[in-house]
């Protein structure tokens, strides 16, 4: 399988209102930095399975160094189970920069590019193997992706998000009836989770996790999974969080979406920041990257081509000398 056969699960049309998008996307007015990413590596590792079917679809799988045992710990151990090879998926690649408060931050890439495990790792989820994750407030999606439990109601869920994210009992209930109602999951909120459609679950946690008002608020895909309405919803949410000097993280398969609604983008690919800087600028490259792509794909043509690397800047030129380039 070349480069060119990998998945191009993007949407290259607008998702907004032609009158939500006048005058193109949102200028951020910067703050202070409120996150640093150091040259992230992020490894996980795989016990069992096909590493080499893994690494064909472009993914940077190798075996993992494992430790023989001694002779004596192969006698005493034989006869259990073989647990199979250890490889290791290194999913992000010495990724760099530094997002500043004010900013709404888009993260594009085909599948498998490294989008959420950079994510995950930006709230704490996934260790890094090496590089440094420096925050200055706390991401609004650890506490509630850490928590939600499906066997819980809806209604449990809230309060425990809730209560991850710093607010008190008493907040929650405060906010109880708004949250359902952005969640637009009506009386499924005294049903367990486990009974959600997963468009009705991200739509309550993204209704909890922008229940507080995050210094750091970080969405993937939740956004797709709603109606005209919801979008709307959920854009003044990010606008307010914005405007309260927060920082959003958006990762989307749509590039309307990420055109609508973020001052700046990263554009990731197999797990290296390939590109940097204002919303028009990245969002237009990789549309063309993924146009060339899906003609390689039609015409069936050997040998895919990768992105070019390109300068960095974070949509507006504050900052910009403040950040590092990508290694790999
Ligand atoms: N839990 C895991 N264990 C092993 N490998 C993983 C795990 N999660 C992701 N990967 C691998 O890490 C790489 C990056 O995956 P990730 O989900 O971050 O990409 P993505 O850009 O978010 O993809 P998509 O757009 O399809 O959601 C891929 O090669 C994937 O197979």
């Amino acid at each position: 399988m070349t480069e060119s056969d990998l998945h191009l699960d993007v949407d290259l049309d607008a998702d907004f209102e032609p009158e939500d998008l006048v005058g193109a996307s949102p200028v951020a007015t910067l703050g202070d930095p409120v996150l640093v990413v150091d040259d992230l590596h992020i490894v996980y590792r795989v016990f069992g399975g096909n590493a080499n079917a893994a690494a064909r679809s472009g993914a940077h799988v190798r075996d993992a160094e494992v430790k023989k045992p001694s002779l004596f710990k192969r006698v005493l151990s034989s006869g259990s189970q073989h647990v199979g090879a250890v490889s290791e998926v290194h999913a992000v690649r010495g990724i760099s920069f530094v997002a500043y408060h004010g900013e709404a931050i888009g993260i594009v890439g085909i599948n498998g590019s490294g989008k959420s495990t950079l994510l995950r790792a930006i709230t704490g989820l996934i260790p890094p193997a090496s590089g440094s994750v420096y925050t200055a407030g706390e991401p609004a999606l650890l506490g509630v992706n850490a928590a939600l439990m499906p066997q819980l109601t809806g209604e449990r869920n809230i309060m425990i998000g809730g209560l991850a994210l710093g607010l008190t009992p008493k907040e929650v209930e405060e906010r109880f009836d708004e949250v359902v109602e952005f969640a637009d999951i009506g009386d499924f909120v005294y049903m367990p989770m486990k009974t959600y459609s997963s468009g009705m679950g991200a739509r309550l946690r993204f209704a909890i996790s922008s229940a507080a008002t995050p210094d750091i608020l970080m969405i993937d895909e939740a956004l797709a999974t709603g109606d005209a309405a919801f979008k709307a919803r959920s854009r003044a949410r990010i606008e307010e969080v914005r405007n309260n000097a927060g920082t959003v993280f958006l990762v989307s398969h749509s590039i309307g979406t990420i055109e609508a609604l973020c001052t700046r983008v990263l554009w990731v690919h197999q797990g290296e920041l390939v590109m940097d800087g204002p919303t028009m600028e990245v969002a237009e490259a990789y549309k063309a990257f993924v146009h060339e792509h899906r003609k390689a794909n039609t015409s069936a043509r050997a040998g895919g081509v990768g992105p070019r690397r390109r300068r960095r800047g974070n949509g507006s030129g504050k900052g910009d000398d403040k950040q590092t380039a990508a290694s790999s």
